[in-house]
């Protein structure tokens, strides 16, 4: 796992050899304790050089062996003892240096790197923090402020800041060994004790408490509820603050309170998960490593509202040339202005050129007929989405793919307007498209394996996390929604407000409690999808029981909220008050409330004390639930897929996992104990009758969350 050489005569080269990220794991761990060992006890050996095989040096730890009980030679020692060697050591870093590699580089007495390469302590995105010295060294080579910035955040740094910051003491464009192993042979002779980052005293800011107490605020805004940010701080601390040995003592401390936290298993889930994510399979065999995606080189998007926008914006920015659609000429000139602004925008952030040239506008569809693929973002309205692909179906070429982004609507009942079904596919993006990381695919039964590693890859090069979903009302995430908005409105009926429930939902992590999030959305949109579906308007059955559509439990208070024109942030009111139209400050407003207490009284509710409790374990474990239908449904491949949803689409807070990782760990028979006792208390809310894949998976035993797939193997796929 580390392969020696010896080269021009005296110099060591030791090449670490685990693909692909030649990760430090126990074996790599041992290969370089032993090869250290031979190029310092081997007189010949004046210097030696240390790299990483097929272009990258090293990508830290080895993550998949936190898991279980640690073994082989422990990294900090080792590292400490290749600083103390008297022989010198250089690191050639070709494409990564993270985490423990990076820190592998720390302790050689000299970093080379490649000009593509990236370097950075990203620890504490797995919830722990950089425990092999990083957090001591770091600090004594580029000083408190910065080491602080790159240690809290996790951020990566080209080869070119690192040279600024000081972590490099050389960028080169040529072969980086190579170079590494000249510089190592003049380096012989030279003294090491100042290149030993250990033994430096750390330069130390005059109002050191001031930096941390403003580092911490800013983490407690940002990284709400996150304990490994604020036990880098600390680590940080110790370094400006004790001597190495007693540094090194406190970082040591501080990582095992992390190490085994739940934040830190839930952050390296997601880790893993994010990957997995990407490795679709369909019920036919065929699968993401097997099908080739299509060269998209051409797209057209139709419709150019807000979604359609960040769409264009998103396509254009990674080369992709455009024809953005509108039916009007005034819609399509203000559309055009916003895709410029956002483009050029996103490319000064970016410090890049904006890529204009890509773009054209029109009004006429039949300029699509030579395009790769279409991708429709019109209204969430099927009869005129089934007008656009019968529309399109005659005009494109017949190999062009035509992709919906619709929310929700049946994606086979596009298929089926068309005469390549088996090009057909959604792309349902989030929004700000441009901005929001997650892309739906949603694989419609007909749609070719080929659609799907296209729309796949074609997201991954629009720097989207992409998840190949099935076809449903909803999908995965919005089909998920409901139980969850559901429960959050039934629980306004017994007594809570929309601010109590949404501080608890952001106590608990999320982005934004689920009443701002429908502010944000725009409450009118579920508003028409209820009307449509025949839950609110004219068209519902008078004889209906006041509070009871089709059978079940209903809530009216969001219609009643719609109906005063109270639309959410657009309108300046919703469930909350705003200073203005568009305004983003939301004020509870005492009219809301208002209408609480006389709906409450009008169907003789006697409002009643919530707790915090009760609120995440209904909210959260009937999205769960949820999540387990949908994987007995074969609409998520796995519960892995659900989580990634839920993080990038949904802002569910990263360090607990995603809503499937946290029923996991609350317990599956806590789960399902809690759903069975609220579904009695309220038999007519269907979303609370616990899935029976929840009831199986307890019955055997609540296996692990990598397991569950084996339990669902059974059942039909709709992937
Ligand atoms: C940028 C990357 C490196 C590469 O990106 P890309 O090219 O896009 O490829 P990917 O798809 O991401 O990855 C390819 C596959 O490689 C797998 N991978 C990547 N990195 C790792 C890794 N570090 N370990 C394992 N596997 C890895 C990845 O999963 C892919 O495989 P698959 O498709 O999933 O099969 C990018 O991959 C990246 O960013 N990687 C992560 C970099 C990172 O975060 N590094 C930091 C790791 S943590 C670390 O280094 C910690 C160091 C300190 C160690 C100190 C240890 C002390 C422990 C003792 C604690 C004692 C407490 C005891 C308490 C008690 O119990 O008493």
């Amino acid at each position: 796992m580390a392969r020696y050489e010896l080269v021009k005569r005296s110099v060591a080269l030791i090449t670490l050899t685990n693909p692909p990220v030649n990760s430090l794991s126990s074996a790599v761990r041992h290969g370089i304790a032993k090869t250290m060992d031979r190029a310092l006890s081997d007189p010949k050996v004046t210097a030696v050089v240390i790299c990483g095989e097929n272009g990258r040096f090293c990508g830290g730890a080895d993550i998949r062996e936190f898991a279980g009980p640690m073994r082989g030679p422990p990294l900090l020692p080792l590292l400490d003892s290749i600083e103390a060697g008297e022989k010198p050591v250089v690191a050639a870093i070709e494409g990564v240096a993270l985490g423990g590699g990076l820190e592998l580089a720390l302790v050689c007495h000299y970093r080379i790197a490649h000009s593509k390469a990236r370097l950075g302590l990203p620890e504490v995105t797995l919830g722990l923090l950089p425990a092999a010295g990083g957090t001591q060294r770091l600090p004594r080579l580029i000083g408190i402020p910065a080491a602080l910035e790159l240690i809290t955040t996790g951020r990566h740094v080209s080869s070119q800041e690192a040279l600024k910051l000081g972590i490099v003491d050389q960028v080169t464009e040529q072969n980086v060994c190579e170079v590494a192993v000249e510089f190592a042979l003049r380096a012989v002779a030279k003294p090491l004790s100042s290149r030993r980052l250990s033994a430096l005293t750390v330069p130390c800011p005059p109002d050191l408490d001031a930096l941390l107490e403003a580092v911490t605020m800013q983490i407690q805004k940002k990284a709400r509820g996150m304990m490994a940010p604020l036990a880098c701080v600390q680590a940080v601390r110790a370094a400006a603050t004790m001597p190495y040995s007693q540094g090194i003592k406190r970082e040591s401390e501080l990582m095992a309170t992390l190490f085994n936290s739940g934040q830190a298993r839930a952050l390296q889930y997601c880790f893993f998960a994010e990957r997995t994510a990407g490795k679709w399979t369909l019920p036919s065999g065929a699968q993401w490593n097997d099908t080739k995606p299509r060269e998209i080189r051409s797209a057209a998007v139709i419709g150019l509202g807000t979604m359609g926008r960040g769409i264009a914006v998103s396509l254009a920015r990674v080369g992709i040339s455009v024809i953005a659609v509108e039916s009007d000429k005034k819609l399509m000139e203000t559309g055009r202005q916003m895709v410029i602004g956002m483009l050029e925008r996103d490319a000064k952030r970016r410090g890049v050129s904006a890529s204009l040239n890509l773009l054209k506008f029109t009004l006429s569809l039949q300029d699509l007929k030579d395009v790769d693929l279409v991708i429709e973002a019109v209204f969430e309205d099927m009869a005129l989405k089934k007008r656009v692909f019968q529309e399109l179906s005659k005009l494109c070429r017949p190999t062009t793919l035509l992709c919906s982004n619709t929310s929700g609507l049946d994606v086979d009942a596009l298929a089926g307007v068309t005469d390549r079904p088996q090009l057909v596919i959604g792309m349902h993006f989030f929004s700000p498209a441009h901005v929001m990381k997650l892309l739906e695919v949603v694989c419609g039964p007909r749609s070719s394996s080929e659609t799907i590693a296209t729309a796949m890859s074609l997201g991954k090069r629009m720097e989207k996390v992409s998840v190949a979903v099935g076809n449903c009302p909803g999908f995965v995430g919005n089909r998920m929604l409901k139980p969850y908005s559901d429960q959050a409105t039934f629980l306004l009926e017994e007594g809570a407000t929309p601010e109590q429930i949404d501080k608890v939902l952001e106590d608990f992590g999320f982005a934004m409690g689920v009443f701002r999030m429908s502010d944000l959305a725009g409450l009118d949109v579920g508003w028409r999808v209820r009307k449509e579906s025949g839950l609110t308007g004219p068209d519902v059955d008078p004889k209906n029981p006041p509070r009871r559509r089709q059978g079940r439990k209903y809530c009216p208070i969001p219609d009643m909220v719609c109906e005063q024109g109270r639309f959410g942030q657009k309108t300046g009111r919703g469930w909350y008050m705003y200073d203005k139209p568009g305004g983003t400050n939301a004020k509870p407003d005492p009219l809301i409330q208002n209408l609480l207490e006389t709906y409450r009284s009008r169907y003789g509710i006697k409002p009643r004390n919530i707790t915090d409790q009760e609120i995440i374990d209904r909210c959260l474990f009937a999205l769960a639930n949820e999540g387990f239908r949908i994987l007995e449904d074969g609409i998520a491949a796995r519960p892995e897929d659900i989580d990634v949803i839920y993080q990038f689409g949904y802002g569910f807070p990263r360090h607990r996992g995603g809503p499937m990782f946290y029923a996991s760990m609350v317990g599956l028979e806590r789960v399902l104990e809690r759903l069975e006792h609220y579904h009695q208390a309220h038999p007519d809310v269907p979303h609370l009758e616990p899935s029976p894949l929840l009831k199986k998976l307890v019955a055997c035993g609540s296996p692990p969350i990598q397991k569950w797939r084996e339990h669902i193997k059974t059942m039909h796929s709709h992937l």
